[in-house]
């Protein structure tokens, strides 16, 4: 037997949200707070732990249930017995513990059966959906960090104004801790929410390939897209703080893209060839008009969203690149950037198509031009619906989308190494010489 933290270093090394991949946890116990529970036998734990294992370390998030006999059907989800003979939970698939975080937000549902989200996932959602009740999703942040989540902020803000653009928001928890790297403060971050579940939904990532898969045309779903992202720009510049963009901003987003890129071509040495020409079109941005900079869903791809079986498209998982320091997220940021993102979506489906087919005749039948029809269809939509003529932010939409194509270089090579090749030769063509004629002087 050993002392929970021993248990936990083990299971936390071989979870699917555990960020520190191949490296061992050196956890430290920063808060742990007991929640109240009905179950006799059970004690809910809420753990934030500290990850010395990274640099600078990590505090994850760690809800478990400790209980002095193992509940039938519960085996897959024991994490290991401790030196006080309890046996420890994962929280998350444990009903003590999701029926305490539902009482937490102060939700009440008298059937309290729950699922955990079977997909790839860097937290941990559970699902409640039975019993007849309005189905809904608690998504229990894995990583926290000190600040509001924009996960939590961004959908409360639309929902508070009435937007069905995004799942109905319905509570969230937050946490408190001691944090010795701001000052010794106490700290305060979210650690869950609860939204509506949209059961009738279909993955655009999903729903996009299977299109492109049947040579079908979607640009009527492109241009849907693009009205729906600039009605959530909308909504978000009416709720939250805008600006216009100082000589200060613009100096800043510029450097950043030049840090990205540093950090990239270390990363990635096939980027080191183009780094000149990235450097020319970011340079080239400087100059460029800048619309409005406001908050944005700051990691906007097909992945993301959701169609309704009404048509509707749906917006999730408003926490951002998850590469990027949370107080950036937090910011006001250029709604572009979500567009080019998008943009890059596009393009990563054909790219994604190309990468798995079978042999070149099956490589050489996947179209490029459902790509470049999705794409003007998103910018009509986003046109229409916005009034911004985003065509005369050419020269700046295409700096943000080769940033988005150099962190996705940077996400592929640490993540999906065969992929690499789909943002790289987005790169390659964003800085070839037929698209730089294709921009305004
Ligand atoms: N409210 C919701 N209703 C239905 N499905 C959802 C909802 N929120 C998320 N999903 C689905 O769950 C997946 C994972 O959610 P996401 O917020 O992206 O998690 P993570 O940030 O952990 O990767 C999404 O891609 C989407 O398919
Ligand atoms: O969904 P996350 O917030 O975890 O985003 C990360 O992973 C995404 C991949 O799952 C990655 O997206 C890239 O691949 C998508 C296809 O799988 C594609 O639709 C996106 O356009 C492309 O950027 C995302 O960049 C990363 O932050």
């Amino acid at each position: 037997m050993s002392s929970s933290l021993e248990c936990l270093t083990d299971w936390m090394s071989r979870q699917r949200w555990y960020a520190g991949k191949g490296r061992v946890p050196n956890l430290l116990e920063v808060t742990r707070e007991e929640w109240p529970t009905e179950e006799p036998d059970a004690r809910v734990v809420v753990l934030i732990l500290r990850d010395l294992a990274n640099n600078p370390p990590s505090l994850y998030h760690v809800p478990l249930v400790a209980r002095r006999t193992i509940p039938k059907g519960a085996g897959p989800h024991l994490i290991g017995r401790n030196s006080d003979d309890d046996y420890l939970f994962d929280g998350a698939h444990d009903p003590a513990y999701t029926s305490a975080l539902l009482k937490r937000m102060h939700i009440h549902r008298s059937d309290r059966r729950a699922r955990v989200h079977g997909g790839e996932q860097s937290n941990t959602s559970v699902i409640f959906d039975e019993g007849g009740e309005a189905p809904l999703v608690a998504k229990v942040f894995r990583l926290v960090h000190t600040g509001e989540n924009p996960d939590v902020t961004l959908p409360s803000a639309l929902t508070s104004r009435g937007y069905r653009q995004v799942p109905r928001m319905l509570g969230s928890v937050t946490g408190y801790w001691n944090d010795p790297y701001h000052g010794d403060r106490t700290a305060m971050g979210h650690l869950a929410f609860a939204q509506e579940f949209v059961t009738d939904a279909t993955d655009g990532w999903e729903l996009a390939l299977a299109s492109a898969a049947a040579n079908e045309d979607f640009s009527a779903e492109a241009e849907r897209l693009g009205r729906t992202t600039a009605e959530v720009h909308t909504g978000l510049a009416q709720a939250m703080p805008t600006r216009d963009a100082t000589l200060g901003d613009i100096v800043g987003f510029v450097a950043n893209w030049h840090h990205r890129l540093s950090v990239a071509t270390s990363d990635v040495p096939a980027l080191r060839a183009l780094r000149p020409a990235i450097e020319a079109v970011y340079d080239a941005a400087q100059d460029a008009p800048w619309p409005q900079l406001q908050r944005i869903h700051g990691d906007f791809h097909l992945g993301q969203v959701l169609r309704r079986s009404t048509g509707e498209w749906v917006l999730v998982d408003f926490e951002g690149e998850p590469l990027r320091p949370l107080d950036e997220r937090n910011r006001v940021d250029s709604p572009l950037r979500d567009v080019a993102g998008m943009l890059r979506s596009f393009d990563y489906v054909v790219g994604a198509r190309r990468n798995t087919a079978a042999d070149a005749a099956a490589r050489d039948a996947v179209d490029p031009e459902w790509a470049h029809r999705c794409r003007r269809a998103f910018l009509d939509g986003y046109i229409a619906q916005s009034g911004t003529d985003l065509r005369a932010h050419r020269a700046l939409l295409d700096a943000f989308e080769l940033d988005k194509a150099v962190y996705e270089a940077m996400y592929e090579a640490r993540n999906r190494p065969t992929w690499l090749p789909i943002p790289l030769a987005a790169v390659e063509h964003l800085v070839s010489s037929d698209r730089a004629s294709a921009r305004p002087a």
